[in-house]
């Protein structure tokens, strides 16, 4: 397990990170989410080691870790890695080399993964000359070549068309099934939303909200859709009924309770002519405005 504790780096006038405590439990995937300058890539440099904290730490099975731990764990920085003159093969071996596989292990597995990503007749391909969704894959392989004890990636799913992102999702998951902690940031909500096991929200530099997608969704306020085959505006006088909007038949509400929600579909079916009554599940990137504006 990894964990993340009052993590906070002050920068002359900026407070990029500021007491972050989260954790990210063995073989879970956790999603880090956080607007432009939110403090994402600064936390995950110190869970690195290549940034100092101004104060807390990183721990690793529940003690602080060491730079022998982190050299296990694989890093797709936000800056990426790669030399673009160097053939994407013999780059790759040459990682593996340096997180202590033989040369034939790191030369077969790098090879293995860049042909099951679609990269076999690119092998001796210089980086640069890979289009930058190839170049994404590249560095994915980069962070897991060296069987790594835990995965800290920065914006890896960034660039990659929609097979691409299955592809190495399920790449992931393999990790994770095996036990390694797994931590990324994204823009992407729906694709974390529908990946992570759990997800940590910053906001200038603060976790304003943490858990899994459906623990953010349990803060978000109760909301209903009506459909009638008549008129909707009964509903407006309805007490404990907050009503959105109105369309025709068509009511989005939000009522004080589970109960008034049920009294209210009572009072509709009584009046007939119910099409559709249904809880509205908001999306994560509803969740993500209102914790970001709060
Ligand atoms: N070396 C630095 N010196 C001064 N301020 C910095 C430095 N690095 C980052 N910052 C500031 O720290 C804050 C957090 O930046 P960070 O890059 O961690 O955010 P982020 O969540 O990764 O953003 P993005 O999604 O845009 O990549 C920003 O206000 C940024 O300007």
């Amino acid at each position: 397990m990894l964990g993340v504790h009052g993590l906070t780096r002050q920068y002359a006038e900026v407070r990029a990170v500021d007491d972050v405590t989260f954790e990210v439990p063995a073989g879970k995937m956790i999603g880090f989410v956080g607007g432009n300058g939110a403090g994402k890539t600064t936390t995950m440099r110190m869970i690195m080691g290549v940034l100092a904290p101004t104060a807390g730490e990183v721990t690793w099975d529940g003690r602080p870790a060491t730079r022998a731990d982190r050299t296990r764990f694989g890093y797709m920085p936000e800056e990426r890695g790669l030399y673009p003159k160097q053939g994407v093969l013999d780059q790759l071996a040459y990682l593996g080399r340096l997180h202590g596989m033989s040369q034939n292990d790191a030369r077969g597995r790098a090879q293995h993964l860049l042909e099951r990503f679609g990269l076999g007749d690119r092998l001796k391909e210089k980086v640069e000359k890979l289009s930058l969704g190839n170049q994404q894959r590249a560095q994915i392989i980069a962070a897991v070549l060296g069987d790594p004890t835990a995965l800290i990636l920065d914006e890896p799913f960034s660039g990659l068309d929609p097979a691409a992102v299955e592809q190495m999702a399920d790449l992931l998951r393999e990790h994770t099934s095996n036990g390694v902690p797994v931590l990324f940031s994204s823009h992407q909500l729906d694709l974390v939303d529908r990946l992570c096991d759990g997800i940590v929200v910053l906001h200038k530099g603060k976790v304003v909200a943490s858990g899994t997608s459906e623990e953010l969704r349990g803060g978000a306020p109760l909301r209903y859709v009506l459909s009638l085959t008549g008129d909707a505006g009964w509903v407006r006088g309805v007490t404990g009924i907050t009503v959105l909007d109105v369309e025709g038949g068509t009511v989005a509400l939000e009522p004080e309770s589970e109960e008034v929600a049920q009294r209210l579909l009572a009072e509709a079916v009584s009046r007939g002519g119910v099409r559709e009554f249904s809880k509205i599940r908001p999306s994560l990137s509803e969740i993500y405005r209102e914790v970001a504006a709060a």
